[in-house]
């Protein structure tokens, strides 16, 4: 799994009991996993079908730092399906663990399309095979 962001939590960033707030983990998350998904697909038009269980297995609070992780575990047709692990950065403690994410690439009318993918790639490799 690679750890492509991390992130700084800050005093905006926290719920009433002083820790990360478990909704801006959720966003970042998913802004973490479309990122992922559009890269790996090539394609911008691509959203959130299917979040699975969350396990929110401890807690960051102010000033840690935390870095999201996310790998490809299945290529569907139109679909891609993302892990995620989530750990504080110093201490690589596990913060939340989602099994399955699932992101539907659309066409231009929003409809489902084949992405024609089948493995990870790499940006450098696509840009190397180009020279
Ligand atoms: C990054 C963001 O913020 S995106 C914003 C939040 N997300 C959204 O607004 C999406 C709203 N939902 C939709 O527009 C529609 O449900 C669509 C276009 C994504 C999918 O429409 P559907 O009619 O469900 O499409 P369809 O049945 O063809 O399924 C598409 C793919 O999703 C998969 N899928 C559908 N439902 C599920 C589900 N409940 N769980 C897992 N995968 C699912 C299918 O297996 C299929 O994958 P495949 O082509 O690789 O086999």
């Amino acid at each position: 799994m690679n750890y492509h962001t991390r992130k700084w939590v800050k005093p905006e960033d926290l719920n009433p009991n002083h820790s990360l707030f478990g909704g801006r983990l959720l966003q970042w998350i998913d802004e973490e996993a479309a990122l992922y998904a559009i890269i790996q697909l090539e394609n911008t038009k691509v959203v959130t079908k299917f979040i699975s269980e969350i396990n929110f297995v401890s807690s960051a609070k102010q000033g840690d730092i935390i870095e999201i992780g996310i790998e490809a575990i299945h290529f569907g047709s139109s679909s891609i399906t993302l892990r995620c692990d989530v750990r504080n950065k110093m201490t690589h403690q596990t913060i939340i663990t989602v099994d399955k994410i699932v992101m539907v690439n659309l066409d231009s009318d929003g409809n489902p399309a084949p992405h024609g993918k089948t493995q990870i790639e790499f940006v450098k490799d696509r840009l190397n095979s180009e020279l």
